[in-house]
């Protein structure tokens, strides 16, 4: 089985970091993740990508030789990407048995108005890669931590993201180390977590009654009826709930690993891996080893 997941979410909401993160986390499991990078803008890895866009097309050249601007210059890329298939086939031919992290760009348009991605998305399950797939949706913490509508504006764009890729999606909340509390605590501590604890908690459990009075707090009588439809819209689709992403913590990162393990139902296809050793083993118990 071959697995995929697609890192997605709005520019600069740490899609890049939380790759890195997450693939040297799962070093410390003894996992391989491999890093696919589709940003055709990208310059620094802190992995060296097993695929790059980069080595079929590049943004600089697009708006320099076709005199693209950035945005023109990224769809532009990847329709290219797209019209090039068969050079992805061969690069993603030698992996087998293997997770591949896909670290995409911030344009929501690569996912609604021209749905380039899903039609990645559909390649890379279709013929004879067969991939799982999942995604991953970034929305910053900060954006919900200071503004209502931002939150609502973040909420519904991963619900489009979504729907438009149509595969099972893990929104998460990222930059958790940077979140303050009410008071302007550094959110370090008990005290600090649990001041955050109600503040954002109700973003990450998505507790709709409460999210409806804060955001009729903070608009206009006249808008209280289109925020009850927001948050009505939120409750229908209850998938999003948001995971707190905090890379400074293993345990955070351990729990949303096993979340998007869990989306795509990893190893448990696996067949079960016999001891090597089974006369010789020292496996640190006294049980049967049948
Ligand atoms: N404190 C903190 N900073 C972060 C975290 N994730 C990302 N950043 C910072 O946020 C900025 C953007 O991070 P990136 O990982 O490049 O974001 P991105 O989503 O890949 O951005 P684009 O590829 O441009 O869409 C960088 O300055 C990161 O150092 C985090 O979890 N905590
Ligand atoms: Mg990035």
């Amino acid at each position: 089985m071959r697995y995929a997941v697609f890192v997605t979410g709005p520019a600069g909401a740490g899609k890049s970091t939380f790759c890195s993160a997450l693939i040297s986390h799962a070093q410390t499991m003894k996992r391989t993740i491999h890093y696919v990078n589709l940003d055709p803008a990208a310059t620094n890895f802190d992995y060296q990508p097993a695929v790059d866009i980069k080595d079929l097309i590049n943004l600089e050249d697009v708006m320099e030789e076709l005199e693209f601007g950035p945005n023109g210059g990224l769809v532009y890329c990847f329709e290219y990407l797209l019209n090039n298939l068969d050079w992805l086939d061969e690069e993603l031919g030698s992996f087998e048995d293997d997770y591949l992290l896909i670290d995409c760009p911030g344009q929501i348009e690569l996912y609604t108005h021209i749905p380039l991605l899903p039609r990645l998305l559909s390649h890379l399950q279709s013929g004879n890669l067969q991939f799982r797939i999942s995604a991953v949706y970034l929305l910053e913490s900060q954006f919900a931590q200071a503004d209502k509508a931002k939150f609502f504006a973040g909420v519904m764009s991963a619900m489009s993201c979504m729907l438009s890729l149509g595969c099972g999606m893990l929104c998460l909340m990222s930059k958790m180390d940077l979140i303050k509390g009410p008071a302007g605590g550094t959110g370090k501590g008990p005290q600090g977590r649990k001041k955050i604890g109600k503040e954002i908690g109700r973003y990450l459990d998505t507790d709709t009654t409460l999210l409806l009075e804060d955001a009729n707090k903070q608009t206009n009588p006249r808008f209280h009826a289109l925020n009850q439809a927001i948050v009505n819209l939120i409750e229908d689709h209850s998938i999003v709930s948001f995971l707190p992403l905090d890379i400074t913590n293993e345990d955070s990162l351990t729990s949303v690993l096993s979340h998007i393990d869990h989306t795509m139902q990893y190893g448990e296809d696996e067949e079960p891996k016999a001891p090597e050793d089974l006369d010789g083993g020292d496996f640190g118990g006294d049980g049967d080893a049948e």
